[in-house]
């Protein structure tokens, strides 16, 4: 769904929240937040004693009952409003997604090779289907053969086709999407109701929302400091006998709801599933709220050089003889060598070729095996039929081929290569059984702005560790133009999941993005691993996101999006917590000043009466909730620092603003409401 239509459903969207609010005032779904259902029960006792005033043997006012009751009313009304606003625009993105999914056709292909016509919806995994131009795609799956470019605008909301084509790393395709040129064959790789597109419905619509478990701890400390006050209240009435003081059930209820945290109470659910929505909106999925949480408490960023750090696009641009080889016979070799290397650097050779006007002797491949590049073993080629062995790839790799084969290494090939490595490039190095015929130059650009970004995760104290198979200088090159922290040259797939793992045995919190099927493994056991949409069906299965517009530095907002949601939480509830200092100071002279003369002491707020003085500080526990709530939705302000700092800054401007906000609102409610009495 398009974001301008996530807007234009605003009003609805408030019609609904409100609609539910009146819903969620049953108990029974009350109960789940144990704090606005103590304000519930509250409120139905206040209620009742509107109508039997003397119910529990005191003389309370009826119309302070009425009033209160209506508050109490409110402010339950309010939370739940709270919750239901945040959860609407989850619903209303899942409503978008399920027109989707309606009613796709599929042309499933049968052992027989015939084609027939199926319901999207009796695809198993295994099955295959052909997609034309103008055709929805009606599952999950792999392109086997063919190429074609897809709108995936209903997922993503990029209206860019994108390119899929089998083999390599952008086969992956999406139930829902749609292919706009040509035709391709599929291998569906999911089970009914498994796809991508209904995990993306089930998570958006919060179906599958648990509580995370910080919000459960936080959740814990609530109760407990509800259950203390509710004590507090309970024996007050027992003490307040001794300085002859009869305390009215309404005013201890009152007391009771001023006192438990209702502000965070009525906020916390609706803070969470806001900013699980805040990722979702940077087209980001992610599978979990503890996900996004972790994203806020990450120390490492584990990031890869190639298409994350720089462009990716590694292209020919030239070839470096060794040895006084000439460069038709180096040309000739690397072209041989890459005649099947479906991989970008791989066709690259050819096509710089072509654009050199170079040519290579197609017929000697004839026959040929192909030899896959692997990240383990750096290296790809061609056995060719008369039993030679053709190779290029990483420059120590092939050295150590060579040596294996008998050859020796050419004088010149270490300073051609530290040349190339430099300069940020990658050396390719290309050799025929034991002989180095020279260097391919694979140029790429570090993506702009990179230094920027680093520098804010730095602030936010956060280590980033550039990972790359590619050679130390190259790496160290692209480490320092880039300015990342520290960087792994020559590192295997296996080393990633190494480096994860070192910096968790520090109690490190780690994050990292990939998109390969070798990357799956890390992925896993990194704390947020960030899958490329484009990436392998296995990558986005062990990673707990994934980036819709597969864009790796996103990672850096995410980050961000999860530090914001720990800070609005830990805000709102040091703020809550310090509103409670106030609402001593209103509430407490005012119950027992009658009696007490000297509690006029305490009575610095200088309140109309000692009902204005309870309804004020109720009016005001009510309406900060809705106050709070865009705040709740947005996330407080939030600037790169490290955690301390931040830290520091929210206890003053929230612990303060908690302290000074309510005197200043009590006052005036006090104020407005002592005009009408
Ligand atoms: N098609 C290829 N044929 C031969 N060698 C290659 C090919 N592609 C890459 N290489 C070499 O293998 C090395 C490792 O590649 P790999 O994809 O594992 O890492 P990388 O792309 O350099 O770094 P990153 O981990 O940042 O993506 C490359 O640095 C390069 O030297
Ligand atoms: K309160
Ligand atoms: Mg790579």
């Amino acid at each position: 769904m398009s974001r301008n239509q996530r807007k234009s459903l605003s009003g609805e969207l408030v019609r609904s929240a409100i609609q539910h609010s009146f819903i969620k005032l049953n108990p029974r779904v009350m109960f789940r937040n144990p704090i606005m259902f103590v304000v519930e029960v509250g409120m139905i006792i206040t209620f009742l004693l509107c109508i039997w005033p003397n119910a529990f043997g005191g003389e309370s006012s009826r119309a302070f009952n009425i009033v209160t009751t209506i508050i109490l009313f409110l402010t339950v009304l309010f939370a739940n409003f709270a919750e239901a606003l945040a959860e609407g625009r989850g619903k209303a993105q899942a409503d978008s997604l399920k027109q989707t999914k309606k009613d796709v056709a599929a042309r499933k292909l049968q052992s027989d090779g015939t084609v027939k016509n199926v319901p999207a919806t009796d695809l198993r995994k295994g099955d295959i289907v052909i997609v034309d131009a103008g055709e929805m795609i009606p599952g999950d799956g792999e392109v086997i053969s063919g190429l074609a470019s897809v709108d995936e605008s209903a997922i993503t909301g990029e209206s860019a086709p994108v390119i899929k084509e089998a083999g390599g790393d952008f086969s992956s395709v999406t139930g829902g999407t749609r292919v706009v040129s040509d035709s391709i064959k599929i291998r569906i790789t999911t089970d009914p109701g498994e796809s991508f597109l209904d995990r993306m419905i089930s998570l958006v619509e919060g179906a599958k929302r648990q509580k995370t478990p910080n919000e459960i701890a936080l959740n814990t400390v609530l109760i407990s400091l509800t259950l203390i006050f509710l004590l507090v209240v309970v024996t007050l009435p027992v003490l307040s006998k001794y300085v002859h003081v009869s305390l009215e059930v309404p005013i201890l209820i009152a007391l009771l709801v001023c006192l438990i945290p209702t502000t965070i109470g009525g906020l916390l659910s609706a803070i969470g599933i806001a900013g699980m929505d805040r990722v979702t909106q940077f087209n980001v999925l992610a599978m979990s709220g503890k996900a996004v949480e972790a994203a806020g408490d990450i120390n490492t960023i584990i990031l890869d050089k190639t298409g994350t750090i720089t462009f990716g696009n590694r292209m020919a641009s030239d070839f470096v003889p060794v040895n006084g080889v000439s460069i038709a016979d180096l040309a000739g070799w690397a072209a041989l060598s890459s005649m099947a290397d479906e991989t970008p650097e791989g066709r690259s050779v050819l096509e710089y070729m072509k654009k050199q006007n170079l040519v290579y002797n197609a017929e000697l491949a004839q026959g040929s095996q192909f030899i896959e590049f692997k990240a383990e073993t750096r290296m790809s080629g061609t056995d060719l039929r008369d039993g030679r062995q053709v190779r290029k790839g990483a420059v120590d790799s092939v050295k150590k081929w060579v040596l294996a084969n008998g050859g020796n290494v050419p004088s010149d090939l270490g300073s051609k290569s530290d040349e190339i490595a430099r300069v940020g490039g990658t050396p390719l190095a290309v050799a025929v059984d034991n002989q180095i015929y020279g260097l391919i130059y694979l140029k790429d650009t570090v993506k702009p702005g990179m230094r920027e970004r680093f520098e804010q995760l730095r602030a936010m104290g956060i280590k980033t560790i550039m990972c790359t198979g590619d050679n130390p200088l190259t790496a160290a090159t692209i480490a320092k133009e880039a300015g990342v922290d520290d960087f792994i040259a020559e590192s295997k797939p296996e080393d990633k999941i190494a480096v994860i793992r070192r910096e968790q045995a520090e109690g490190k919190l780690v994050a990292m993005t990939g998109d390969g099927t070798n990357d799956a493994p890390a992925l896993a056991q990194a704390d947020v691993g960030l899958a490329m949409n484009t990436g392998t069906i296995a990558a986005k299965e062990a990673a707990n996101m994934v980036d819709l517009d597969s864009n790796p530095t996103k990672i850096i907002e995410v980050v961000s999006i999860g530090k914001q949601l720990l800070m609005t939480r830990g805000a709102l509830t040091t703020f809550s917590i310090a509103n409670d200092i106030a609402k001593y100071f209103a509430i407490i002279p005012a119950m027992f000043m009658v009696a007490i003369p000297q509690m006029e002491a305490l009575n610095i707020m200088r309140l109309g009466s000692p009902t204005s003085a309870i309804l004020s500080a109720l009016v005001f526990n009510a309406i900060i909730i809705p106050l709070l709530i865009p705040l709740a939705m947005k996330g407080v302000a939030y600037k790169p620092m490290s955690s301390s700092a931040l830290l520091r800054r929210n206890l003053f401007v929230y612990g303060l603003g908690g302290v000074i906000v309510p005197f200043i609102g009590i006052k005036l409610i006090d104020l407005i409401v002592n005009l009408w009495v």
